[in-house]
């Protein structure tokens, strides 16, 4: 019998009840983890515990010091930030690029090519700048990397719409700040070529979220989860309005203070959603390729940081990956969340985070239930197992997720403010004939 108590006989051998856990959070993870069938809730400071949903400060502050029984399990890697820090994660892209060259010459490098052209700023200043001189017209897009919820964001097309920050960072002295636990100084940005080409669907701009768990490092163990959504800006697109966030920065954070948004409505999409919509438009062929590139965009960047990160048995980390969709169909990688936000903002949001912390809980799989060799727990389908796992690509496209009621609230949603009837009639048919 294993040596860790307690367990239970059961006819197909032991299972571990009475798991304990801690949890630093207060949403939806805390129902989840208070819902788990036996799992008691460890509040005492020092107590002992199975599984810690942890916060960032916990990993930076404590994790070092910390001694871990073998069964403990911890969400995060302790240095996440590699992946999830927009500078870090561009940084451990372009290695993997330069690598890929080197070793499998430049088509193979190619597959690299997900992420805009992106400085680090202040130290990359004069790099950028021969860059912006080479692409006269080009719209940047500047982003604190310490920031989120689109916090200090803002566009420019000219050098001097940016010598406000540049004066801000000569004469500020380097402060290490706090953050996520990963030097820097605190004006550190990054500045990245604008995607000025978005799909639009009713006239306005979207990003898609896609969670990606990660169960080991060495060797790389992922799991790609089939329900996500797509969040879209309140305003129709221009390029005519660089400085309208709710026009350009799509998150819910920003959206959400616009003046005629609807709780109700949120504005959201889930994937399937969308994927019924892309393929009324587009195709199953096109729209297979586009989450295609989505899976080869998830493996590639872990690979990119699978070198750096600490891999620890006792850790997890669940992703949440950023992506926006150009008007060729071509997916970018915009951002990778250690965070993601598990705080609901609609019934329907609920139902989803719910499932999805569920899922992730039943693959760590702390009860000691399953063989160790399922390819699909849940919504989750094994995508890499130290290698691509067999029919797992392009899944995230493929299930039909009860998500939100039905195709026509979800038409709803985007339409109730579209002025172009013409096309939202197109739209609404092309629907009703895949649907
Ligand atoms: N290169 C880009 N091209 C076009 N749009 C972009 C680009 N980078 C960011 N955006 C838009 O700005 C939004 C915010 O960007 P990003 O996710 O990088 O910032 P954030 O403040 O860290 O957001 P989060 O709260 O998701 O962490 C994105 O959701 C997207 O709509």
């Amino acid at each position: 019998m294993p040596k860790t108590t307690p367990f239970t006989k059961v006819k197909s051998g032991y299972e571990r009840t009475g798991i304990r856990f801690r949890c630093s959070l207060q949403n939806t993870i805390l129902d989840v983890l208070r819902a788990r069938p036996g799992w008691t809730e460890v509040t005492t400071e020092g107590g002992a515990w199975d599984i810690y949903w942890a916060d960032v400060w916990w990993m930076r502050e404590i994790f070092d010091r910390a001694y871990l029984e073998d069964q403990m399990r911890l969400n995060h890697f302790r240095n996440h930030f590699e992946l999830t820090r927009k500078n870090l994660m561009v940084k451990n892209l372009k290695r993997l690029r330069r690598s890929l060259e080197r070793e499998a010459g430049k088509a193979e490098a190619q597959k690299c090519d997900f992420f805009p052209s992106t400085y680090e700023l202040p130290s990359e200043y004069h790099i950028f700048v021969d860059e912006f001189r080479r692409c006269p017209g080009t719209i940047w897009i500047m982003k604190p990397i310490a920031k989120s919820q689109g916090k200090g964001i803002f566009l420019f097309r000219k050098l001097k719409d940016i010598t406000d920050w540049k004066r801000g960072v000569e004469y500020q002295p380097p402060i290490q700040s706090v953050g996520d636990g990963a030097p820097q100084q605190i004006e550190t940005y990054v500045v990245q070529r604008y995607i000025e080409n978005p799909y639009l669907i009713g006239g306005r701009k979207f990003d898609i979220r896609v969670y990606v768990l990660v169960t080991s490092y060495s060797p790389l163990k992922a799991w790609l989860y089939r329900a996500g959504f797509a969040r879209f800006a309140n305003t129709r697109y221009s390029l005519d309005s660089i400085d309208d966030n709710y026009v350009h920065l799509t998150n819910v954070a920003i959206q959400k203070t616009a003046p005629d948004y609807d709780p109700e409505k949120g504005c959201k999409w889930s994937t399937q959603q969308l994927r019924q919509y892309l393929t009324a438009k587009h195709g199953q062929t096109a729209v297979k390729a586009l989450f295609q590139q989505m899976t080869n965009i998830f493996v590639l960047s872990l690979q990119s940081c699978q070198r750096v990160i600490i891999n620890d048995k006792h850790c997890f980390e669940l992703y949440g990956y950023d992506i926006l969709i150009d008007s060729n169909l071509k997916p970018w990688l915009i951002e990778i969340n250690a965070s993601p936000s598990l705080t609901a903002s609609s019934k329907e949001d609920y139902e989803l985070k719910f499932g999805l912390l569920n899922d992730v809980l039943n693959v760590l799989d702390l009860e000691n239930k399953l063989s160790g060799k399922e390819k699909r727990i849940g919504l989750f389908d094994l995508m890499w197992d130290n290698g691509p796992v067999v029919g797992a690509e392009g899944k995230l496209e493929e299930t039909v997720v009860p998500y939100t009621s039905s195709t026509d609230s979800m038409l709803g949603c985007v339409n109730d403010r579209m002025d172009n009837l013409r096309h939202t009639y197109e739209t609404a048919n092309a629907l009703k004939k895949v649907t």
